[in-house]
C-alpha cells in the first residue's frame, strides 16, 4: 500500500512546493471551457464519463491532487472531449457532491477510508430470502452505511419463490425501511406484477441507486432484467483498457430505460463502519434523538447510563419507542467489531493507482 502511494502520480509529479506559495487561482485554473461529465465507470486509471450522450475516456489532471474520482461524480473535463477512439480528456475538477458512500478497508491496519460512489441517493440492499440464507447483520451494516452516507435504504428481497418474506421483514418493521420483494421464477409473464419487477422499477425511477449484495443473491439476474443491455453497457466502460467485462470488479453505472441509474458494485461486499458518526445514525431516529439530551458526554447510547431508556420508558417516543430503541441499538452494535459473517466476505482490492482517501473529502 505505502509503495503504491509513493508512486502515485500526485506524489511523484507534483513538486511539493511551499504550502500556500502559489495563488490558488493559478494552481486551480477556472477551466471555463470545461464540459461536465458523469463518471459511469473507473478502470485502471481511466475514467469513463458520459458527456451528453457520448462516453468520453479521461484521466485525472494533476491538480486534482489526491482526491478520489468515483462513479457518480460529476466532473469538469478539458482537452479532447470528443469521445473519438483513442481520445483522452482530462478531469480537472469534481463538482460538489450530494452524498458519499464510503467504507473503511478493515483489513488495513491504518483503517483507511475509501470512497465507493458519489451522489447516489438510494442504497438497494439485495438479499435473498433463501439460498443463500439472509444475513441480518450484514443488512444492518448496510443500513448504517446508507444512513451515514445520506442515502435512503431500500431492501430488495429476492427469491420469494423459495420463502415468504414475512418473517425476515419483522426485524425491519420498526425501522420503517421500504422494501420490494422479487422473484425471477414466478412462472408468470413479466409485467403481471407477481415478479416484483414493476415495484422495483418504480422505486428506482429517476434515482441514482447503488446495488449491494453478496454473491448468489441474484443481483446479476436483477441487473439484467432492469437494464436489458447491461452487458454491452459494461463492455463500453471496460473497452477502455481492453479488460473483459467479466473480470471487472469496479463499480459501474447503468442507465435505466425509465430514467435514473443503477450502480452495480461487484467489488463491494461489505462496509467497514469504523468511520461512521454516531450522530448521523441517531438523526435517522428523530423520535429518539431528543432523548439523548440527558445522556452523559460521549454516550454510546448502548450503556446503562444512557438517557434513552428513561426517555422511552416515560412514553416520550410513543408506543413504538421500545422497539425503535431496540432497533437503534441493534444497528449501533452492528458497527462494532467484525462479525464472523463479515470476515467471511472480503472486499476486493481497490483500483490500482487510486490514492486512498483519509479525510480530504470532508468538505465535499
Ligand atoms: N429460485 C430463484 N433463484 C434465483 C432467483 N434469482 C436468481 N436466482 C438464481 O440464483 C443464482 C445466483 O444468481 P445471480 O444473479 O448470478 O446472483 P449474483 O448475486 O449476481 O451472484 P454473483 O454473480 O456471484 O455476484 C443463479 O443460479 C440464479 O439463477 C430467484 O428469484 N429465485
Ligand atoms: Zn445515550
Amino acid at each position: 500500500m505505502s509503495r503504491q502511494r509513493e508512486y502515485d502520480e500526485s506524489d511523484v509529479r507534483v513538486r511539493p512546493g511551499r504550502r500556500g506559495s502559489r495563488p490558488r487561482t493559478k494552481e486551480r485554473p477556472a477551466h471555463a471551457d470545461a464540459v461536465i461529465g458523469l463518471v459511469i465507470g473507473v478502470d485502471r486509471g481511466r475514467w469513463t464519463c458520459l458527456v451528453q450522450d457520448r462516453p468520453v475516456i479521461a484521466m485525472r489532471a494533476r491538480e486534482l491532487g489526491r482526491k478520489s474520482v468515483v462513479v457518480g461524480d460529476r466532473v469538469g473535463l478539458v482537452g479532447d472531449t470528443t469521445g473519438d477512439p483513442g481520445s483522452l480528456a482530462r478531469i480537472v475538477r469534481i463538482e460538489p457532491r450530494t452524498s458519499l458512500l464510503r467504507r473503511t478497508a478493515e483489513d488495513d491496519s491504518d483503517k483507511i477510508e475509501r470512497v465507493i460512489v458519489a451522489n447516489a441517493d438510494q442504497l438497494a440492499i439485495v438479499t435473498a430470502l433463501a439460498d443463500p440464507e439472509p444475513r441480518p447483520r450484514m443488512v444492518d451494516r448496510c443500513l448504517v452505511a446508507a444512513y451515514d452516507a445520506g442515502m435512503d435504504p431500500l431492501l430488495v428481497l429476492t427469491k420469494s419463490d423459495l420463502r415468504d418474506p414475512a418473517q425476515f421483514l419483522q426485524d425491519y418493521v420498526s425501522l420503517d425501511v421500504p422494501y420490494v420483494v422479487t422473484t425471477s421464477v414466478s412462472g408468470a409473464e413479466e409485467g403481471d406484477g407477481t415478479d416484483g419487477l414493476a415495484d422495483l422499477r418504480a422505486r428506482l425511477q429517476d434515482r441514482m441507486t447503488v446495488l449491494v449484495g453478496h454473491s448468489g443473491v441474484g443481483k446479476s439476474t436483477l441487473v439484467n432484467a432492469l437494464v436489458p443491455h447491461a452487458g454491452r453497457a459494461i463492455g463500453i466502460v471496460n473497452a477502455v483498457t481492453g479488460r473483459g467485462r467479466h473480470t471487472s470488479t469496479s463499480a459501474v453505472a447503468l442507465p435505466l430505460a425509465d430514467g435514473g441509474w443503477v450502480i452495480d458494485t461487484p467489488g463491494v461486499r461489505s462496509f467497514g463502519l469504523a468511520h461512521v458518526d454516531l450522530d448521523r445514525i441517531i438523526d435517522h431516529f428523530p423520535d429518539l434523538a431528543a432523548g439523548t439530551d440527558e445522556c452523559p458526554r460521549g454516550c454510546t447510547h448502548d450503556e446503562p447510563e444512557c438517557g434513552l431508556d428513561a426517555w422511552v420508558a416515560n412514553g416520550n417516543a410513543g408506543p413504538a419507542g421500545p422497539s425503535r430503541l431496540e432497533s437503534l441499538r441493534r444497528l449501533l452494535r452492528s458497527r462494532a467489531g467484525t462479525s464472523d459473517e463479515h470476515s467471511a466476505v472480503h472486499d476486493q482490492p481497490d483500483e490500482p493507482g487510486e490514492p486512498p482517501l483519509v479525510s480530504d473529502f470532508a468538505g465535499d
